[in-house]
């Protein structure tokens, strides 16, 4: 084992009474990669997500951080760490402004049991942070816009900004182009590419045209196992992949790049 693999898991599996929705996977994200996991309906991404993140508890196997184990953690412990998922765990509320949002989530970071950002000071120091957050997602003219207001792309776009208000080192992405219009799903890729410097992501996304554009490696996973693993150019090319995907609803190669 070496650090270069900021997450790693041995053996993960879950059974659901029974029934094996993540089998014996063995997944290795390198620090500072954008990193896919793909797979037909039903693979077990969600699950592995769940896993990742202490939503749910393993039936065996072992998930590493930076080399140490966190099987054991909670959520939130995991999250101090800088392990922090988006579109889920960071949804954003409705009635409140963009501007609102943020500062929401930068207040969760420092904590309840600070109140240092009650002074003039912090707070202006938290809305001086909250608008370069949303500067960097491309929000800034949105800061004043209640956030139910807000066009579809543009609330996810306020979601990662809200992931960042955590300072992450490892972004999860849960399917972050989902439901989405194609101008929106490129300027989601921009996003992407923009956050992930300096950063390490891990993605679960069903449109493979973003997996080429975006991903440095790409885990395949189907019926709950590791199927394949590599670049785009080598997972798309492996024959048990095709097969995989055919049958499911999933993009086939030739869509995706069409
Ligand atoms: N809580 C649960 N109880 C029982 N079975 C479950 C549970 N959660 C997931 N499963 C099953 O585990 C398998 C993997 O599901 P999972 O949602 O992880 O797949 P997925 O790859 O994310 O699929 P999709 O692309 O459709 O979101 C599926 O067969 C699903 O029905």
């Amino acid at each position: 084992m070496t650090q270069e693999f900021i997450l790693e898991t041995r053996g993960l599996t879950k059974e659901f009474r029974g029934f094996t929705a993540v089998d014996d996977v063995n997944l290795r994200v390198r620090e500072g990669h954008i990193h896919a996991l793909i797979g037909p309906n039903g693979a077990g991404k969600t699950t592995v997500f769940n896993l990742l993140t202490k939503f749910l508890p393993p039936t065996r196997g072992e998930i590493l951080y930076r080399g140490k184990p966190i099987t054991n953690m909670r959520a939130n412990e995991i999250a101090r760490l800088g392990l922090v998922r988006s579109f889920q765990i960071s949804a954003v509320f409705a009635h409140m402004t963009a501007m609102e949002n943020v500062r929401v989530a930068l207040q969760r970071r420092l904590g309840t049991s600070f109140h240092f950002w009650k002074s003039e000071k912090s707070l202006e120091h938290l809305n001086d942070r909250a608008i370069e957050l949303l500067d960097e997602v491309g929000l800034k003219e949105y800061a004043d816009v209640l956030t139910v207001e807000m066009p579809y792309g543009r609330k996810r776009a306020l979601e990662v900004a809200t992931t960042l208000a955590l300072d992450p080192t490892v972004m999860l992405l849960d399917e972050p182009t989902q439901g989405m219009g194609a101008e929106d799903v490129d300027r989601i890729v921009e996003l992407i590419r923009r956050v992930s410097k300096g950063r390490t992501v891990l993605m679960v996304e069903h449109n493979l045209s973003v997996v080429s554009r975006l991903c440095d490696r790409i885990t395949v996973l189907a019926r709950g196992s590791v199927l394949a693993e590599g670049d785009y150019e080598a997972v798309s090319r492996d024959p048990r992949v095709r097969e995989a995907y055919m049958g499911s609803d999933a993009e086939t190669e030739e869509e995706a790049s069409a």
